[in-house]
């Protein structure tokens, strides 16, 4: 599965770190090739209790040693991290550093790592810990080989990849997948919560909706059909899907969640600017 097996080191071990290395844990990645670093020792503990990992408290002792350092934590916070870094490890060291954060370009993360030369971008989103994510790549022109197809096969250890051309692709990623398990879990939460309403209980609701979204999901993946034919395929003339189908249209959905996905894009253009 994995061509080659590199000591990574994951600085912070947050909800997206997590739903990685699970997903490579699972996938059979060695654990002992694997460090995390967070402050916590809460963090550092569930790591190495959940997925047998190492784990450092201090990011340059974690990193110091690792192959690709994957820069994991919030990004308001990836400067200071990445500049203590380099300077508590005398140095980028030649790694191959991936970033997952949205909203931070490759020249600030270079100018935050002292000019590494090797970075690559990735847009996850956490369904990786299933192996079903779906991760978005970009790396700058003159990225050699060997570091694509490790970020490539790293990322598509724990679901699909797509690469983009231009980095502002990333951000279209981040609209339709990174941040898109929140709209899909949203949509998933009115119906529960509606089915409630009508006098189901939690678990009963919860099953109602969570086995109708996996197998609308499955469908598409197992369909060459488009999915606005599987849409219709549920809409008997007349009936009750073509009744609340048109209350959508006439809460104009498409259009809001076209608009949604703007602000997604938007605000991580925002964010480049702000880093
Ligand atoms: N969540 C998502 O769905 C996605 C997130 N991303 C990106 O992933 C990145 C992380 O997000 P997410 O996992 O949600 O965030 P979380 O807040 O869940 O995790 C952040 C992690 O960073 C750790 N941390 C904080 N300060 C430091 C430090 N100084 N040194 C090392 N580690 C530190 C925290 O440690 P502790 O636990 O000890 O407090 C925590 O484990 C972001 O840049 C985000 O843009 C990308 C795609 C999807
Ligand atoms: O909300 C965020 O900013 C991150 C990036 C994509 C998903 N979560």
């Amino acid at each position: 599965m994995f061509d080659q097996q590199e000591k990574v080191t994951f600085i912070g071990g947050g909800n997206m770190a997590r739903s990685i290395i699970g997903g490579l844990i699972k996938r059979g990645y060695p654990a002992h090739l694997i460090t995390v670093t967070a402050p916590t020792d809460r963090t550092r503990q569930r790591m190495a209790d959940d997925f047998g990992v190492n784990t450092a408290e201090d990011n340059a002792k974690g990193a110091k040693e690792a192959d690709v350092v994957v820069l994991a934590v919030k990004p308001q916070l990836l400067d200071i991290v990445c500049e203590r870094l380099v300077a508590d490890m005398g140095g980028h060291g030649d790694k191959l550093y991936l970033s997952i954060a949205a909203g931070v370009t490759v020249d600030t993360l270079q100018a935050y790592l002292s000019g590494a030369p090797r970075i690559v971008r990735t847009m996850p989103n956490t369904p990786s810990l299933l192996g079903l994510g779906m991760t978005g790549l970009y790396a700058p022109a003159g990225t050699k080989q060997d570091d694509k197809l490790f970020s490539q096969s790293l990322m598509a250890a724990v679901g699909k990849v797509v690469w983009v051309e231009e980095e502002a692709g990333i951000n279209h990623v981040i609209a339709a997948a990174g941040s898109a398990p929140a709209y899909f879990f949203l949509f998933m939460e009115a119906i529960q919560t509606e089915a409630e309403n009508m006098g189901f209980d939690a678990e009963t609701a919860r099953l109602l909706v969570q086995q109708t979204a996996q197998g609308a999901a499955q469908m598409v993946t197992e369909s060459d059909l488009p999915i606005s034919t599987l849409r219709s395929q549920v809409t008997s003339k007349g009936g009750t899907t073509a009744e609340a189908l048109r209350t959508f249209e006439e809460g104009e959905l498409s259009t809001l969640v076209a608009k949604a996905m703007r602000a997604a894009v938007a605000r991580a253009e925002d964010m480049a600017k702000q880093f």
